[in-house]
């Protein structure tokens, strides 16, 4: 039967873009959808939105609808996804299909975004490699003519991975894992409180059907005795090995016990090992109260973090983008992230790959497995191993080459700084090295360093430091004082103390301070030690990398207040917030909270504020409100970074809208402060924390034999730990410091994340600055 409805004509519009949703529910869908449909608005597109997964393409109709610009406003902040999701059956088969190819063309739609999990995109990569064959039949059996198809000749279909199972190889994280993970370690961290009460265990089964991550990484963050996945099944002797490693944290004086069990762990013969299995044995085995607790959907729900509210956006602004530079030669794309990269992956070997792991582990062959995912999967296992088991012989070095390992913390305190200590303590007491804390940053050092009967310089225990996983703050005191201060008293206590390798903690004042230690080696012997920073900051402004430990706990806070500042204002109807956020002179948390939570403005002290850029911002918010009939949930939040301007601070920003609005709407202030830096650090926080603290321990050994003079003459022996682009490396503390730091400003010199509002300006729809003399064209 011939189509009642032609194809509509797109005149002056490049494409008519679909975008759904489908499988599991993930946090941060909806930021997907909304950066779909706003980017392909301002790229001259029509946009689609195709409910309810892929039923709404096989029965299409209603179920597939334009979407304006105003139709996805609040859809970042709002959980699930609002366009509706399934697990469609029809589509399994080849008649739903053809039924979906049959929908697309009648409704004009010529390309498709598709966001979820392995199974949606094995879903979509069927679709694309039937295709034409699909076109064929439709022709064939007359159900639409041969003009008809040729417009549609070439699907054109990107996938953005949205589930909560992190299970697609070829991506670091999936659009609403993060989310996930923090709702898991809200509730370990919970679960933790009522188990130190009354010393006991608790096993606790977390999602992932086919996939260990959320397992693995609640493992890591949270500090669990013990996990089980499916890519890693324990040995043959697990129950014993389990028991064993649990005994022994007991005898070392812990007093609860936390077991993660991913829903599809298994053990070496595929035999499903259950909680109440684990549970049984604590119970018997080792006699401990012990309880199961099973997540459920909680770990589904809710909004989302701010990784994954980021992470959704740009996908979704690349794979508009991904759409409009295809070409009938282009495969299919699947947005992909690696560290802190957004990549293009082909969804094919996306795909092929993600399924090789589940054949992997139908076949037993768990090496392959675990090696078929990405390469921060096998990296966070071993962080996590070295981190919990105490007893491991075979990691032990020999006693000439164990070190005593300074640890300090230097700044303010940053979310994932214990996390970052917790893991090189365990590491240091698993390969025979000393840890010692120094209290209190430098200033303690050098004051109070041969205090009695505590001093400044304490060796700390596996017990000590085994709670730190999920505790925010500094346990070990932090203090923005330099060890310029008195650099002779500092070189003095690592004689006398033994220092004999420097693991630091913070931010710019920590890598100010490295810096000051590695220039003062000419002068003082004890310093010709190898140091590694690991930057850990809110502000997320160390040179030497993309990504400090702390800023993603500080813009989860920050998006949360927020949140809050947007439902009241959307609430009063016709307010404004002016939002003061913390930073420093970096803009980075300004712009991505912006991007997080859809801010209409962001002001940061990389672009200043003038007051041409005020008036026309002021004059778009006049023009949006003058529209505005009293329905709209209309409220809207503008950003300032604390330094972006002397002359334009927050309350009078405030003043000024509050004046020339006249009337027809209104301002507040917002200024967060301290509430920035978190209470508990956010799950990215804490894994990274680890990660980075193991391999910040492992790169000092490399300097393990060496004399003090070809120490100081390698320049990987002050070095700093970080992300840039897709890759986890240390730099050159020298080469940072000359090349990469705008020390007036403290920040790098070079900021990745600039190109980033733009991105947060075409998605609130803020006009385009005309280039002024005080903001340079780029
Ligand atoms: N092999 C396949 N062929 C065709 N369609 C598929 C295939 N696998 C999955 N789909 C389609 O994708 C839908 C979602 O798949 P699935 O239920 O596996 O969820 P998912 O996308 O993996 O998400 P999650 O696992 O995160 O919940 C299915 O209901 C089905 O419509
Ligand atoms: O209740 P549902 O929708 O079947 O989902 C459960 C499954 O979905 C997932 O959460 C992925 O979204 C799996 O980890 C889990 O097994
Ligand atoms: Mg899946």
């Amino acid at each position: 039967m011939a189509p009642i409805e032609p194809p509509p004509p797109l005149s002056g519009k490049k494409r008519r873009i679909g975008v759904m949703t489908s499988g599991g529910d993930a946090p941060g869908m909806n930021g997907a959808v909304r950066a779909v449909v706003r980017m392909s608005i301002a790229q001259n597109c029509e946009a689609y939105a195709i409910y309810e997964g892929y039923e709404g393409l096989v029965q299409g109709g209603d179920m597939i609808r334009e979407m304006g610009w105003e139709d996805v406003r609040g859809f970042l902040s709002e959980g699930g996804t609002l366009i509706g999701t399934a697990r469609c059956k029809a589509f399994m088969e080849r008649p739903g299909r053809l039924n979906a190819a049959k929908n697309m063309i009648i409704k004009g739609i010529d390309a498709l975004i598709i966001c979820g999990g392995d199974g949606s995109l094995t879903g979509a990569d069927k679709f694309r490699g039937e295709w034409p064959g699909l076109l064929e039949e439709l022709v064939e059996k007359k159900e639409l003519t041969a003009e008809q198809v040729e417009p549609f000749k070439h699907l054109n279909i990107v996938g953005l991975v949205g589930s909560i199972d992190n299970d697609l190889s070829m991506t670091d994280a999936t659009i609403g894992c993060y989310s996930s993970l923090g709702r898991i370690c809200e509730s370990v961290d919970c679960i933790d409180a009522t188990a130190l009460s009354h010393q006991r265990a608790f096993v606790i089964e977390v999602m992932g059907r086919h996939c260990g991550w959320l397992a693995l990484m609640a493992g890591v963050s949270t500090g669990a005795d013990y996990v089980f996945l499916p890519e890693n099944p324990p040995s043959e002797n697990w129950e014993a090995e389990m028991c064993s490693i649990i005994k022994r944290h007991r005898d070392l004086g812990k007093r609860k016990t936390i077991v993660i069990v991913a829903e599809g762990a298994h053990d070496r013969n595929l035999r499903k090992i259950s909680p109440l299995h684990v549970k049984t044995l604590l119970t018997d085995t080792l006699r401990l109260d012990t309880r199961i607790t099973t997540l459920g959907h909680v770990q589904r729900g809710g909004t989302a973090c701010a990784y994954d509210r980021m992470l959704a956006t740009l996908q979704g602004a690349e794979a508009v983008k991904a759409v409009l530079e295809a070409t009938p030669d282009t495969p299919s794309p699947v947005i992909c992230m690696v560290e802190n990269k957004i990549e293009r992956r082909p969804l094919l070997q996306a795909v092929k790959q993600t399924h090789e792991v589940a054949e992997a582990i139908a076949a037993k062959d768990f090496d392959r497995a675990m090696g078929l995912r990405d390469a921060e999967f096998a990296e966070y296992w071993q962080a996590y191993n070295i981190t919990t088991a105490t007893d491991q012989p075979q990691l032990r070095l020999p006693e000439e080459k164990r070190l005593r390992v300074g640890i300090i913390h230097i700044g303010a305190p940053a979310g994932g700084m214990n996390a970052a200590t917790r893991a090189a303590v365990a590491y240091c007491l698993a390969r025979g090295h000393t840890p010692v804390a120094l209290h209190n940053g430098f200033p303690g050092l050098i004051r109070h360093h041969d205090d009695k009967p505590l001093g400044a310089v304490r060796e700390v225990s596996w017990l000590d430091a085994e709670g730190w996983a999920s505790k925010g703050g500094s346990e070990i005191g932090t203090n923005r004082g330099l060890p310029s201060e008195d650099m002779a008293t500092v070189a003095m206590c690592f004689e006398k103390y033994k220092i004999q390798a420097l693991f630091a903690v913070g931010g710019f004042e920590a890598f100010t301070s490295i810096s000051e230690l590695r220039k003062a080696r000419d002068q003082y012997e004890s310093l010709k030690i190898p140091m590694v920073i690991l930057p850990a900051t809110v502000s997320n402004n160390v040179p030497g990398t993309e990504y400090s430990i702390g800023s993603d706990t500080c813009l989860n806070a920050l998006i949360q207040y927020c949140d809050a500042c947007r439902q009241s204002a959307s609430s009063s109807r016709r307010r404004v917030f002016v939002i003061e956020t913390q930073g420093g002179a970096s803009g980075y948390i300004a712009t991505l909270a912006g991007l997080s939570i859809g801010a209409f403005a962001v002001y940061t002290p990389e672009d200043g504020i003038n007051i041409k850029m005020l008036d026309r911002d002021i004059d778009h918010l006049r023009e949006h409100f003058s529209k505005d009939k009293g329905q709209n949930r209309a409220g809207k939040i503008i950003l300032r970074n604390e330094k972006a301007s002397k002359t334009y601070t927050t309350e009078i920003i405030a003043s000024m809208i509050r004046e020339e609005a006249r009337g027809r709407f209104e301002s507040r202030v917002g200024v967060p402060g301290h509430f920035q830096q978190g209470t508990t650090p956010s799950p990215m926080d804490r894994v990274r924390a680890a990660r980075f603290g193991v391999k910040s321990l492992q790169h000092i050994e490399n300097f393990i034999g060496k004399s003090k003079d070809e120490i100081a003459d390698d320049p990987m022996s002050a070095s700093v730990i970080g992300i840039k682009g897709a890759k986890v490396l240390f730099s050159s503390m020298k080469y940072v410091e000359e090349n990469e730091t705008d020390w007036k400003d403290r920040r790098p010199k070079d900021e990745f994340w600039m190109g980033l509002k733009d991105v947060v300006d075409t998605l609130s729809g803020r006009p385009k600055a005309l280039p002024t003399p005080s903001t340079p064209k780029k």
